[in-house]
């Protein structure tokens, strides 16, 4: 993995990450605290000179992200498939928005460009987002940290089901490593900032090319 440190505002510390991909609802969910927590991780990743990586959505907790990098100075690129690249589907968004030919060259694109993962509450969209940069983890395929915003316990159920795969021997220790979750948006950049890959006896360490034999190009990098 190429981390490169980036020089933070004033006063602030330096970051190992460039840009960090954010995963999050299309909705704003029904508690103010999620919508606040989407604003404050907006300003925390300006605070420290990290640039944002997303769906390209204006809508919900992507809509509120977005616009709070864009508007303290932060790079905002949208990653967006050709069939929801109208106006009248994303809405007005912020920033550099990529067209991709597809839902997975978006999600291998928005990889590639982002040096951590963070999922901000949301649904399914988020979740399967979530779900596949955990399992390329697992699988070798990137070491890049993942974390949870756990906005008000939004994913104690999440976490719980993880550890319980643990105890049932679908999730190995190492594996549940790879998720890392904090409360507020200052503790889990700490936290992701601090992450420390392990390696598992299973890990296969392919690349993204390997286990995308049928795609040739570069799509991501470690
Ligand atoms: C197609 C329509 C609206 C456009 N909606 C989205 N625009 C951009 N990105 C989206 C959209 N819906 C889902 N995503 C991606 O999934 C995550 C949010 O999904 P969730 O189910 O709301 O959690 C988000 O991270 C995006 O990358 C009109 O129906």
């Amino acid at each position: 993995m190429e981390l490169q440190v980036v020089p933070a505002a004033k006063n602030k510390p330096a970051s190992r990450f460039r840009r960090v991909c954010v995963f999050c609802g299309s909705s704003p969910g029904r508690k103010a605290a999620y919508q606040l927590a989407a604003v404050q991780l907006g300003g925390h990743l300006v605070d420290r000179g990290i640039d944002l990586v997303y769906g390209g959505g204006s809508m919900g907790l992507m809509g509120l992200v977005s616009r709070a990098v864009h508007k303290g100075g932060g790079h905002v690129l949208g990653v967006v498939p050709d069939a929801v690249l109208p106006q009248e589907l994303i809405g007005d968004t912020p920033g550099e928005l990529r067209a991709v030919s597809g839902m997975h060259q978006r999600k291998a694109e928005m990889a590639r460009n982002s040096d951590a993962f963070i999922a901000l509450p949301g649904g399914y969209g988020t979740l399967e987002e979530l779900l596949e940069v955990i399992t390329w983890a697992q699988l070798g395929i990137h070491s890049k940290p993942v974390g949870l915003l756990n906005v008000d316990g939004y994913y104690d159920p999440l976490l719980a089901f993880v550890d319980k795969a643990v105890e049932e021997g679908f999730v190995t220790p190492a594996a549940r490593h790879i998720v890392v979750a904090a409360h507020t948006p200052h503790d889990l950049l700490a936290e992701l900032e601090a992450y420390v890959p392990v390696r598992d006896a299973i890990n296969l360490s392919l690349t993204w090319e390997e286990t995308m034999a049928a795609d040739h190009t570069s799509l991501f990098s470690r």
